[in-house]
């Protein structure tokens, strides 16, 4: 069998929202290993705690209780600027797609290379390009997020999480604004990107349309991993 490299490994994690009397506990001793290249997929119940750890691990909110490693780095502890690096090596696919209106398709697709040194202009554009192709836009490069369906927009965002090749995507309820068929579409070029590049995702949906895709398919309920099933 192959040697499986975790890329994720969370031990014991609790979080908490509010202070003093009002502190509620959301996370309960979740632990977990996601390995390279897999496709997982989180469901379960509005307000089961899906989000906050999606967050916790994509270094947007700080560890509170327990250990949680990224690429063998422990996040707990860490100062903001050491999140802040982290966060260069995942992509980030929201609901609502975040794209930049004043800014096209490649140039939204750009804008993510651009905090990269070590890629020229040149390079950069020609990067957004090949993205954009990959995701079946190479039509619509140069339109502006206004001009482009729901889908369109969405295969954007999936073109700039990806551009930078990084080892982990986080995707937050991604199909939610669209139809079955761009949902689909959508979560396929995912998987093939990911598929063809050893990428690790982890999705969080409620939408059991495209479950399919899942390497592993984990349910949350009342901020602990209820069930983890490969399929
Ligand atoms: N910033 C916050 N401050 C206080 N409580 C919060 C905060 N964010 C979330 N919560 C609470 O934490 C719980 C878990 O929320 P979370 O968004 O992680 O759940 P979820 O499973 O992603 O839900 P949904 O599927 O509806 O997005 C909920 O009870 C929510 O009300």
């Amino acid at each position: 069998m192959m040697r499986q490299e975790a890329v994720i490994i969370i031990q014991s994690l609790n979080h908490y929202y509010g202070k003093n009397a009002l502190r509620k506990q959301i996370l309960f001793d979740i632990n977990l290993k996601v390995y390279s290249g897999e496709i997982v997929i989180m469901t379960g119940p509005s307000g089961s705690g899906k989000t906050t750890l999606l967050s916790l691990i994509g270094g947007l909110r700080s560890v509170q209780e327990g250990s949680l490693k990224f690429l063998g780095e422990e996040l707990s502890g860490v100062s903001q600027n050491k999140l802040v690096q982290m966060r260069r090596n995942i992509g980030y696919i929201f609901q609502s797609h975040n794209l930049l209106g004043f800014l096209t398709a490649k140039q939204n697709v750009q804008m993510a290379l651009e905090l990269n040194d070590c890629i020229s202009q040149i390079e950069a554009v020609a990067k957004s390009e090949m993205m954009l192709q990959a995701v079946g836009l190479e039509e619509r490069i140069n339109y502006y997020p206004d001009n482009l369906s729901g889908g369109q927009k969405q295969r954007i965002a999936i073109a700039r999480a990806l551009v930078n090749c990084p080892p982990l995507v986080l995707a937050d309820e991604p199909t939610a604004a669209l139809d079955k068929q761009s949902g689909r579409d959508i979560v396929k070029i995912m998987q093939s990107l990911a598929k063809n590049r050893g990428t690790t995702i982890l999705l969080v949906t409620h939408d059991n349309r495209i479950l399919d895709i899942a390497d592993r398919i984990i349910e949350m309920e009342d901020g602990r991993v209820s069930t983890s099933k490969f399929v």
